[in-house]
C-alpha cells in the first residue's frame, strides 16, 4: 500500500523503516502521539520509561491497530530470566525485543523467541556512548573494536540483528550479512538538536551505510510539528 504524504506517496515498506520511540510517561501522552501521528507512522517503540509507567498493555492495543511494536527493555539478567522474558514478549505479539550484546544473554534470548515471529535485537555499544564513556565501564578497547566483536557475538547467537550506531552500520552490515537487522537509534535530520547523542547521523545517512530501519525519539516528538517532522524523514528515507 503507498501512502501520499504532503505530496509524496511514501511506500509501505519505507514507513516501515522508521520507528518511532514513545518516550512518554503516561501511557495517554504515548496515546496523544499515536493518534497525532496516524497513519503516518506504522512502528513504534515502547522504551523503559513507558514500560514502567503502565505502557506495555498499551502495545496490545497498537498491534491490534494494525501497527508494529519493538519492546525496548534490554535485557540483561541470568539465562533463564532473560529466555522466559523473551518467549513472554514473543507471546504478546511483540515484533521487537532488545537485549545487551553479551553472549549468554543473547544465546538465551535466541532459545525464547525460537519459533516466534519476535526479533531480538543485541544492543552493541549505546549511540550516547565515546571512547571515554566504554572505557569508564572498564571495557577494554574502543566503540569500534567493541561493537565489532558483539556483532560477530550476535551472528554467532543466531538473533536477528544488533542495534548499533549509524556510524557504525556499515562494518556491521558487512559482519552480518545481507539477512539480519541492522536498527539504528542516533539519528538526527540534518539541523536538528543532538541532546544526549553521541555517534550519530541523517536518516539518509544511515540507511546509505545498512540500515533496514532508524529508531528516532525527539526529534519526532519534540517538534513543534510532529507530523511534518515524520513525513519529512520518511521523505528523505525514500530519497535514499
Ligand atoms: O535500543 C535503543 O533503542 C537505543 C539504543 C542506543 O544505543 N541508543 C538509543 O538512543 N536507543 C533508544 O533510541 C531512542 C532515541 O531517542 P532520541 O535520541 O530521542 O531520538 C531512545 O528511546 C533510546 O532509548
Amino acid at each position: 500500500m503507498t501512502q501520499v504524504v504532503q505530496g509524496t506517496p511514501i511506500r509501505a515498506d519505507v514507513r516501515d523503516k522508521l520507528i518511532v520511540a514513545l518516550d512518554y510517561n503516561s501511557v495517554a501522552a504515548a496515546e496523544a502521539a499515536v493518534a497525532q501521528l496516524g497513519d503516518v507512522v506504522s512502528f513504534y517503540k515502547i522504551g523503559l520509561e513507558l514500560a514502567v509507567s503502565g505502557g506495555i498493555d498499551l502495545a496490545t492495543d497498537l498491534i491490534a491497530a494494525g501497527k508494529k511494536v519493538f519492546l525496548d527493555l534490554k535485557l540483561h539478567d541470568i539465562g533463564n530470566t532473560v529466555e522466559r522474558a523473551t518467549a513472554a514478549a514473543a507471546e504478546r505479539g511483540f515484533d521487537i525485543l532488545t537485549v545487551h550484546a553479551y553472549p549468554m544473554t543473547m544465546a538465551a534470548a535466541a532459545r525464547g523467541a525460537a519459533g516466534s515471529k519476535l526479533e531480538v535485537l543485541g544492543v552493541t555499544v549505546l549511540t550516547s556512548y565515546d571512547d571515554a564513556d566504554l572505557a569508564a565501564t572498564g571495557v577494554v578497547g574502543g566503540v569500534t573494536e567493541t561493537v565489532h566483536l558483539r556483532a560477530g557475538q550476535a551472528r554467532d547467537a543466531g538473533i536477528a540483528g544488533v542495534i548499533c550506531a549509524p556510524t557504525d552500520a556499515a562494518m556491521v552490515r558487512a559482519i552480518l550479512g545481507p539477512d539480519r537487522r541492522v536498527v539504528t537509534p542516533g539519528v538526527r535530520p540534518k539541523g536538528a538538536a543532538v541532546g544526549d547523542q553521541k555517534r550519530i547521523a541523517t536518516p539518509a545517512e544511515a540507511l546509505a551505510a545498512g540500515a533496514d530501519r532508524i529508531v528516532v525519539g525527539r526529534p519526532v516528538t519534540a517538534a513543534e510539528d510532529p507530523v511534518a517532522a515524520a513525513q519529512a524523514i520518511l521523505a528523505e528515507l525514500q530519497g535514499a
